[in-house]
Parts: structure tokens; sequence; C-alpha cells
């Protein structure tokens, strides 16, 4: 069975419970912007461009069951801006479901302003421009994953085969199918040009150890699982060649948030000499913040650390600080940042994207 974190269709929406891998696969219908809020929340689905699109995806479930005004084209316009809105507020970190959220509600202004639109035709526009995000997303992941695989084979004596390291989870489970650092991966493995991928389990949700492990031997990808702890050792001791991880916001001069523990991974990176590559698609550049000071970092329960699946891993009462990201400053990202639009320095990044209207 294929693993796919969304199953869509006009009118239905499922999503795989990722709380419950590598166990149990189980989908469920996300019926609406609630539902999905909740889900995005709670975790049951993650990875910046997956959020951004059930997000979407769920307004347009909504949209085909008939939701909101029928008759009015300005009251269609503020639903759709306030269901937007709420989604926001369920992760504050990552920058794509906001960046999706600003392209389509300027979308939705125009087509409100064109003459003789009715309320119908904007209905159906706006699901079908959502509908269109799940294959931008599947093409930008391919072009992530091909601008990478030349950007690290490059900058290889031999051109390969390489051995690389990546942190948490950016895959078939964080987008809509193909992966950022994950598509880079498996563009190497499916070019016979990689040799092994180290990939760390990625504490406390362990995005590494029970979503890529299980995503990259599904796909018969040479992975092995560490503890973060051991990250530095296997970049030292295993011929690491590069390190490539996601992202979740570059600002404008290419600071970079991402899971906790990519900072860490990018200084002991810096240390040995292995380029630090980040993937991710334009939609995770925000030039509205000049630093990654100014990211918003998400804290989540002190009980991520304290218990897995019910079991009790530490003293109950200890004080517990959990943020989910950390920010790697451009500097530390000397591979550069791999888009669907080739590969970048960190610090031009978002400047060159918006010139190019990639915004
Ligand atoms: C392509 S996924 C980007 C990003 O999202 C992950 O965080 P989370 O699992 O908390 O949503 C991780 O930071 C990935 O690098």
């Amino acid at each position: 069975m294929a693993l796919e974190s969304l199953r869509y269709r006009r009118g239905s929406l499922e999503v795989l419970n990722q709380r419950l891998l590598p166990g149990q696969l189980r989908y469920e219908r996300v019926g609406d912007v609630q539902r999905a809020w909740a889900a995005i929340r709670d975790m049951e689905v993650r990875g910046a461009p997956a959020i951004a699109l059930l997000g979407c995806l769920s307004l347009a479930v909504e949209l085909a069951g008939g939701a909101g005004p029928q008759e009015d084209l300005g009251a269609l316009e503020e639903f759709v801006g306030q269901k937007l809105g709420f989604l926001l507020s369920a992760r504050p970190t990552a920058a794509n479901l906001g960046r999706e959220a600003e392209r389509l509600r300027g979308w939705v202004r125009q087509r409100v302003e064109t003459p003789g639109v009715t309320p119908e035709e904007l209905r159906e526009s706006i699901i079908e421009y959502i509908e269109g995000l799940l294959e931008k997303d599947r093409r930008d992941n391919r072009s992530i994953g091909a601008h990478g695989a030349d950007a690290i084979l490059g900058g290889l004596p031999r051109g390969g085969p390489v051995t690389l390291l990546t942190h948490c989870n950016t895959g078939t489970l964080a987008t809509a199918g193909y992966g950022t650092a994950l598509g880079v991966v498996r563009a190497l493995h499916q070019r016979g040009a990689l040799s092994r991928v180290f990939c760390t389990e990625t504490r406390p949700y362990n995005q590494g150890s029970r979503l890529s492990a299980l995503e990259l031997r599904h796909d018969g990808v040479p992975v092995t699982l560490i503890a973060d702890s051991a990250a530095a050792a296997a970049m030292r001791l295993h011929g690491v060649h590069a390190v490539v991880v996601g992202a979740d916001r570059v600002a404008a001069n290419g600071d970079v948030a991402n899971k906790i523990g990519t900072f860490q991974l990018a200084l002991a990176a810096r240390h040995l000499g292995i380029p630090f590559y980040v993937a991710a698609p334009s939609s995770t550049c925000d030039p509205t913040l000049a630093s990654g000071g100014l990211i918003p970092i998400e804290e989540r329960p002190g009980t991520e650390l304290t218990q897995l699946g019910g079991v009790l891993l530490a003293e109950p009462e200890v004080d517990v600080w959990n943020p989910a990201f950390d920010v790697t400053p451009h500097e530390l990202i000397t591979g550069g940042v791999i888009t669907e639009r080739g590969l970048f320095a960190a610090s031009e990044v978002c400047g060159e994207l918006a010139e190019r209207g990639e915004r």
C-alpha cells in the first residue's frame, strides 16, 4: 500500500493519522476546517507542506459541501478569509500555510473584482484553485529532488555514491508525495547514487524513527536509524558526505527555522567540513521577517518528553522546555537552500525568489 499523508477527491478528504505510525495505518476523515485544525494542532498530520495542503483542502471540502454564503460574493470572500485565518492558529512556526493562505486570499480578491462572476462560479473556481495545489506540491517536490541531487553530486569529486544524514521527516508523510529533503534522498537513490542515509530519531515526536525509517524502508532506500545524540559521531565515523534537512520558515536573511536539533547538526557539520543543505519549496520563505530571531517558535507540552505511548519516561513533575523548532543561522547552511527553482545561497534565497516573483 502506498503511504500517503492525504487522500483527496472532490468533496472527500482523509488523512493518515501519523500519531499511530508505525504500528497502525489508519486513515481518518476530515470533513471541515475545524477537524483539520485539530489534526494539525495534535500533529496527526505534520510537516509544513502537508499542513498547508490539509488546511486548504479542508476548506475545499467545506465549499464543495455547500458551506458558506450562497448569494453574495463579498460574504463568500469573507467566509474564505475567516476559515484560512482560523487555520493559521493551529501551529505558528511553519510558513507554508500562511503563504498559501495569503496567495489564495489575493486570488479570491481578484476574482471578486472580475465583472460578471457569480457566487457559484467563484465557489467552484476556489475549489479548483485549491485542488491545483496538490499537483503543484508534487511537481515542486520533484524539482527540489532533482536540483538537490545535482547540487550534492556536483559537489563531490567522483560524483557519488553519496552517504547522507537527515533529520526529522520531510518525505511522503510531510508533503503530498515525494518529499523535500527526502525528495533529494529519493532522487539520488533513483539515480543509483545513494549509498546510505542516516536518519535521526528526532526526539520527542520521533519523526525519524517512526516516519522516515518507515517510508524509506517502504521504498527500499538504504537507511540507518541513529539516536539524535549519535549524529555528530555518525558524520565523523561513517563518511557522511552531506547533511540535508527540511525547513519550516526561512527569514529574509536566510536564517532557517526547522525541527529542534537542526542547529546542532549544522554546528557539527561545519566543524567537520561537511556541506549542510536545506531543501524547501519557495513558499517556505518569509521575506517579511528580517532574521531568524523573529520567527515564532512553537513550544509543545512537556508530556511529549516525559511520556511515550502512555509510558512514563521521566519524573512526571520535572520542569520541561520543549521547543518544536530551532533557528539555524544562514552562515551555517554551507551547501545552500534547494528550492523548486534551484540551489541558492541561504542569504540570497528569499531575495532572489522575490525578484523572480516566487512569493
Ligand atoms: C517538509 S516538512 C518541513 C518540516 O516540518 C517538520 O516539523 P513537524 O514535524 O513538527 O511539522 C520538520 O521541521 C520538517 O523539516
